[in-house]
């Protein structure tokens, strides 16, 4: 017999990830990855800008070829699907019009980046998010920095949407609201994406809407006129009031989608939620398990117990918010800006050269292959001939700093190289940068009380690079487990699947049944963990050097 099956869709940077899993025993049954066609080809974005614009037609037609694959797999099981489970990046939001259409599928905004989505790693919003953090010196306006770490990001909400009202008077007038890609998505697959319909995600709205039960959702209308009259004058006030957590269903299948899916009316689509949160689901995240989402970027999210917490905010985190991760629980996220866009950077940098023979060879395909394995390549080479003592201290902040204590001002370094600093030496001080910052975050926690127990690790590198892991494992001096799921975000949307059609009372009881195992424990090596104290503190100690050089 045929058990419910639950689609979870994950919405990543560069791609969509269908997964169907079986609710009963967490198996994974199908999926799909499809790249959205015109991102790939780098359309509406401007590295050098920082801007990096997703259309939502990239969206639609890449999870409609996803899903479709998933049910074209299963086959006639298609027929048990009941849930679909949603998480997307974020902060990453779009202008949307009355009836809720994002304002680039209108053919007046259809080519222009400021009517897209504005990806979480898009960071033309600096200035705004300055703007924000300075408005909040101000007495009156001083506490809604508590929820986030006590710094506003150019990375969230508000800072872009201002960015945009500042550049763009037409998009800023044909606004009627603005939605983050993870509530937009179950919005369109139940018909809800009119303002007034739309249920907002208690993840995304806390971590990145200045949302809060505190002072009983958004900031107060003075706060926003204060910022910038045409908040509300051109947009309603508040924007929003209530906020759900992702196992309240937002509705069901439209039957226009049930159609073109091959799914049935009464799927029902769970609430929206923030990627790196539904994956700490997916991977059986327990309260105090510090959950590293590590790809493109880290997302580290930690849960505790509210009486743990009390009425504090724990500082330089970028956000704490009641039910974001698991319901009745205090969600925290920090995180790195860049992880592994920062192996990538390297990668560019040294096939440079492999790009230029290209072009002059007639079968290429030698070298597509040294380009492909060339990071763990590198890796392999620089721990196996490992030299501690000779290793340039890098700064991970290449795009920026997210945790601890926010700031998009702030730069890559590297220091103290010498003649003898090759390639593979490099690429491990970037490695360590990386892992030093990663330690700062758990640090950061523990120093503001907040226990971590166990530390877990999720996303592409943690499957993707063993050594990387390792020093992870040994610069933070902590065993680091390694979830056996590659699609752990995908896996939590099933899972918020599976409790919003009723299946299981509450996420906890569904995890038990669905998430992740654990694939492979990394133990810190004594030895090594001994002299990465020392490189710790030289990284600390540059870090103070470094910062105010950026700062200005
Ligand atoms: N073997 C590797 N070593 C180091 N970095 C890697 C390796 N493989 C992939 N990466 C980096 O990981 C990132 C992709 O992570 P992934 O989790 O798969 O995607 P996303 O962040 O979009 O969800 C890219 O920045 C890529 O450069
Ligand atoms: O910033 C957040 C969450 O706050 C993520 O959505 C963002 O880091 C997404 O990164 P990935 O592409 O999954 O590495």
């Amino acid at each position: 017999m045929t058990n419910a099956i639950s689609i979870g869709l994950d919405f990543g940077s560069d791609s969509v990830r269908a997964l169907a899993v079986d609710c009963s025993s967490g198996t994974e049954l199908a999926t799909e990855v499809v790249y959205y066609p015109r991102w790939k080809q780098g359309q509406y974005c401007v590295p050098l800008k920082n801007q990096f614009r997703q259309h939502p037609l990239d969206f639609i037609e890449s999870f409609t070829k996803a899903i479709q694959s998933v049910v074209q797999q299963l086959g006639s099981a298609a027929d048990h699907v009941i849930s679909i489970g949603v998480d997307a990046t974020g902060s990453s939001p779009a202008p949307i019009n009355e009836k809720g259409q994002v304002l680039a599928l209108l053919p007046e905004f259809a080519d222009n980046p400021n009517a897209m989505f504005i990806l979480w790693k898009d960071h033309t919003a600096i200035e705004e998010a300055e703007a924000i953090n300075k408005l909040c010196e101000q007495p009156q306006h001083s506490e809604y920095l508590k929820g986030c770490g006590g710094v506003y990001s150019s990375e969230w909400f508000w800072s872009k949407i201002l960015h945009i009202f500042k550049q763009d008077e037409a998009v800023k007038k044909a606004a009627a609201s603005w939605i983050e890609c993870s509530d937009w998505v179950p919005a369109l697959l139940s018909g809800t994406t009119a303002p007034q319909d739309i249920k907002r995600s208690r993840c995304a709205a806390g971590h990145k809407c200045l949302w809060n039960e505190h002072w009983n959702g958004l900031p107060s209308y003075e706060f926003f006129k204060d910022l910038d009259p045409s908040l509300v004058e051109e947009l309603p006030y508040p924007l929003f009031t209530d906020t759900y957590t992702a196992e309240v269903p937002v509705g069901t299948l439209t039957a226009e989608w049930a159609e073109k899916l091959g799914l049935s009316e009464k799927v029902v689509i769970a609430g929206g939620g923030i990627d790196s949160h539904i994956g700490a689901v997916g991977a059986a995240a327990k309260p105090y398990s510090l959950v590293k989402v590590i790809g493109t970027s880290t997302c580290d999210m930690l849960t505790a117990e509210k009486e743990l917490v009390t009425d504090r905010f724990i500082k330089g985190i970028c956000g704490q918010v009641n039910g974001s991760v698991v319901p009745g629980y205090i969600g925290f996220e920090a995180g790195q800006s860049a992880f592994g866009d920062i192996f990538a950077w390297y990668q560019r940098l040294l096939s440079w050269p492999l790009q230029q023979l290209k072009k002059h060879i007639s079968d290429p395909q030698e070298l597509e292959q040294a380009e492909k394995t060339l990071l763990n390549d590198l890796a392999q080479e620089w721990f196996t001939h490992i030299d501690l003592n000779h290793l340039p201290i890098a700064l991970d902040w290449f795009n920026g700093r997210r945790t601890p204590y926010a700031n998009q001002r702030m730069k890559g370094t590297i220091t103290g190289m010498t003649l003898a600093s090759d390639a593979p030496t490099l690429f491990g001080s970037l490695v360590v940068a990386t892992a030093c910052g990663a330690r700062a975050i758990m640090e950061c926690f523990i120093e503001q009380d907040i226990p971590i127990h166990t530390v877990m690790a999720i996303g592409g590198i943690a499957k993707k690079s063993p050594v990387i892991m390792q020093v992870c494992a040994d610069v933070m001096n902590r065993p680091i487990e390694i979830s056996e799921s590659d699609q752990c975000c995908a896996l939590g949307g099933a899972i918020f699947g599976a409790v919003a059609a009723g299946l299981y009372k509450n996420v906890t009881e569904a995890q038990q049944h669905m998430a992740s195992p654990i694939a492979q424990t990394m133990t810190p090596d004594l030895q090594r963990a001994k002299e990465y104290e020392a490189i710790y503190t030289q990284y600390l100690k540059w870090s103070e050097i470094c910062e105010p050089q950026y700062n200005r």
